[in-house]
């Protein structure tokens, strides 16, 4: 199935996250379930926290990366349009809120992602973390599409 980060270009796809080209990153993969945004992902051994658990760290960049893109996703779908069209919608972090609700396992991860408020040049997102049935972690994102400037002083 076809990822969200699939249609970023090149020059965006060395984002630590998010980025295919990033052979150190955690290139996730995130797509529409319905209304919902999915991300799947299961940590290595040293993401490990306290032995057994994953580092929140970890947590609160998958949680980064799977709404930043869910908000790109949302951007195209409200304007009826196909993610590699242009003009390109590319999101960075204005900020990122985690509630760490339960210890998460080193097990496989389900982030589940809804959009809360589009408005203007900025989408917040609400991402849930899984561990199996149980909520390990919630988060709030406020995305903003990325200013001309960025990167530059
Ligand atoms: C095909 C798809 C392609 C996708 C490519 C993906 C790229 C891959 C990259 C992946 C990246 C992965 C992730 C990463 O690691 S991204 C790296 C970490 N993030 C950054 O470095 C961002 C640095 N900051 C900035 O560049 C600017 O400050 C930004 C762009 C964030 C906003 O500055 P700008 O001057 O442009 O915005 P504005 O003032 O006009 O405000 C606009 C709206 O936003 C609201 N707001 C702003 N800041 C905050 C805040 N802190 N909390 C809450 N809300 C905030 C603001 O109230 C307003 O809303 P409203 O008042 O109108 O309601």
């Amino acid at each position: 199935m076809d990822a969200f980060q699939d249609h970023y270009p090149e020059n965006v796809s060395h984002c630590y996250g998010c980025g295919s080209k990033n052979k150190h990153g955690h290139q996730i993969k995130t797509h529409w379930e319905g209304d919902e945004t999915v991300t799947r992902f299961t940590p290595e051994p040293y993401h490990t926290s306290v032995p057994g658990f994953a580092y929140g760290g970890l947590i609160a960049s998958l949680i980064d990366c799977h709404s930043t893109g869910t908000a790109a996703a949302a951007m195209y779908r409200q304007e009826g349009r196909d993610m590699d069209s242009l003009p390109a919608f590319r999101f960075v972090t204005g900020s990122l809120h985690v509630d760490f609700l339960k210890p998460t396992p080193l097990g496989e991860l389900t982030l589940r992602g809804t959009v809360k408020e589009i408005k203007g040049r900025k989408v917040v997102v609400e991402c849930t973390v899984f561990a199996g049935d149980v909520a390990t972690a919630r988060g709030e994102v406020v995305a903003v599409q990325m200013p001309e400037s960025f990167g530059q002083s």
